[in-house]
């Protein structure tokens, strides 16, 4: 065995794909026949039967849904005994901890199953993510907007949610108070409260997917 092939699989992954018919979904089912070490062997949407991942003899799961039934799609691949990587955004630190109970509990009759749950998976989005909870400690005043095609079904962004829970713990744990806000009426302009800190979103036909960090102390914000 090469250094370069230390820890590569030994042959070939299947995979099935969850939301196929989706934007994200017709992505990965094109990515996953472009690369010579996946085989997609089953491609699900709405209404099919999610039976079908195990009878296709899938190792792994990949799931871009909807919000309302990643969670219950992910419980069913837990017990089927597929790895699965989650894109779908909505999950929230009660439906996370709910997930974890539920693996635990389940006895995968093919060994222990690995569920990977990440908002985003654009280098972009994770570095700023990483920077934006190394800078909160440094800032008295912390909101985030995100900026989204109006096709969007949740909000705020599951990025931003998680943009803003990273630098709410780092202001936690550097001992800050609370952003400054003298706010006493229109509460419902100022954007989602995320543990504290105000979320923004905006949804407008042509846009994608953008995301702005602000971070201000008196005489300096960025
Ligand atoms: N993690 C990341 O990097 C990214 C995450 N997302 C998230 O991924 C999710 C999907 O985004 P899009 O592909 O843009 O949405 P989309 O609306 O284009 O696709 C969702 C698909 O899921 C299907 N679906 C609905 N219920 C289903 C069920 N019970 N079983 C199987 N399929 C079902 C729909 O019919 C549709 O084809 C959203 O939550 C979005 O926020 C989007 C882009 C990047
Ligand atoms: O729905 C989208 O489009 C996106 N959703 C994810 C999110 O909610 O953060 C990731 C990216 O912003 C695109």
């Amino acid at each position: 065995m090469t250094e370069e092939n230390v820890g590569a699989p030994s042959g070939t992954i299947k995979v099935a794909v969850l939301g196929a018919r989706g934007r994200m979904g017709r992505t990965v089912c094109a990515a996953v026949e472009a690369a010579a070490d996946l085989e997609l062997v089953a491609s699900l949407d709405a209404g099919d039967d999610l039976a079908e991942v195990a009878r296709a003899g899938a190792d792994v799961a990949v799931d871009f849904t909807v919000p309302s039934v990643t969670e219950g799609n992910v419980r069913a691949m837990v017990e089927a005994g597929v790895h699965t990587v989650v894109g779908t955004t909505g999950w929230t630190e009660q439906r996370l901890e709910d997930l974890r109970n539920h693996i635990a509990s389940t006895a995968g009759g093919r060994g222990p199953v690995g569920v990977l749950i990440a908002p985003n998976f654009g280098l972009s989005a994770v570095l700023a993510m990483t920077f934006a909870a190394k800078a909160a400690r440094y800032f008295e005043s912390a909101e985030v907007v995100e900026l989204h095609h109006p096709g969007k079904v949740d909000a705020p962004s599951g990025t931003a949610r998680h943009t803003a829970a990273a630098i709410a713990r780092s202001r936690r744990d550097a001992g800050l108070d609370a952003s400054p806000d003298a706010t006493e009426t229109g509460f419902e302009a100022r954007g989602a409260d995320v543990d504290g800190v105000r979320v923004h979103a905006v949804r407008l036909r042509g846009l994608v997917a953008h995301e702005e960090i602000l971070f201000g102390n008196e005489g300096s914000s960025s």
